[in-house]
């Protein structure tokens, strides 16, 4: 018996099955692809239990799928019971995303000051305390709308979200390197600078890099953190079987 695992980001949706707490196989799928992905994992693995995280456009079709199959599932909502106490000022407007992150920092790192940084559509930065308390964070663009952002409020400046790049230099000699520079080394910068800022208030401090974009930005860093490619994943099977567990 498994569970299924729905992460629906601003960008991609992400589908995972979990065995207990290990992750068995993922998917990145568009939006549009994840009614028909989660037909096939269902025909393809015996779920017995679901949750589903979005922070994108409401699919209306998604809950039928499970309710017609019989499985358990948890539609992750401001209500849902968590493992950790949350401080945020606003918890009706937390994103669902930033709660299953702050969950798997408390499951997998308990009673430690943890910041989970999530490169995705946002950068997301969230800080829970050895206490095992969500305080909050941050919330940046991320490294794609960075070159969205150039492209679209300028007249000159082309759109460069889908070109490929790795090392770059530190002088830019021309429009392209530029821009890259200034959306990829600037958003690393950003990163340290914010890591070095939570570790002058808390010494012990663990650092856990996730979301699309952490193998483009993790090597670009000067502190060192741990990556953890499907942690929000995790917070969210941490938090079904925190609330499903029979
Ligand atoms: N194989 C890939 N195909 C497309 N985008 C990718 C791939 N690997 C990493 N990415 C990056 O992942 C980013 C989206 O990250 P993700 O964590 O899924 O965001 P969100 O949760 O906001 O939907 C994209 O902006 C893209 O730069
Ligand atoms: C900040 C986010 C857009 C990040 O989404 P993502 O980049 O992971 O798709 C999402 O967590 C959200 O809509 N948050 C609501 C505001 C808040 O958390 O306070």
């Amino acid at each position: 018996m498994s569970n299924l695992i729905l992460d629906i980001g601003n960008t991609f949706a992400k589908v995972a099955v979990f065995q207990q707490d290990n992750i068995v196989t993922w998917w990145r799928v568009e939006r549009d692809d994840l009614l028909e992905k989660i037909s096939s994992v269902l025909f393809e693995n015996l779920i017995r239990k679901a949750i589903i995280c979005n922070v994108s456009v409401v699919i209306p079709e998604l809950e039928s799928v499970f309710k017609a199959q019989q499985i358990d599932f948890i539609h992750l909502s401001a209500t849902t019971p968590l493992p950790f106490r949350n401080l945020y000022a606003t918890p009706r407007t937390l994103g669902k995303d930033r709660i299953a992150l702050a969950a798997a920092a408390v499951g997998y790192y308990p009673a430690r000051n943890v910041l989970v940084i999530d490169a995705g559509s946002c950068v997301t930065y969230e800080f829970i305390n050895d206490q095992n308390e969500y305080l909050g964070g941050v919330i940046s663009p991320g490294l794609k709308m960075r070159f969205a952002a150039m492209h679209s409020f300028t007249a000159g400046l082309p759109d460069l979200r889908d070109q490929p790049f790795d090392d770059l230099p530190l002088i830019g000699d021309d429009t392209k390197t530029g821009m890259q520079i200034g959306a990829a080394e600037g958003l690393a910068r950003e990163i340290d600078g914010f890591i070095d800022d939570y570790k002058k208030k808390y010494s012990d401090l663990t650092v856990i890099f996730t979301g699309g974009d952490h193998e483009i930005l993790s090597k670009r860093l000067k502190n060192s953190i741990f990556a953890a490619p499907n942690f929000l994943a995790k917070g969210l099977n941490y938090i079904l079987e925190f609330n499903l567990n029979k």
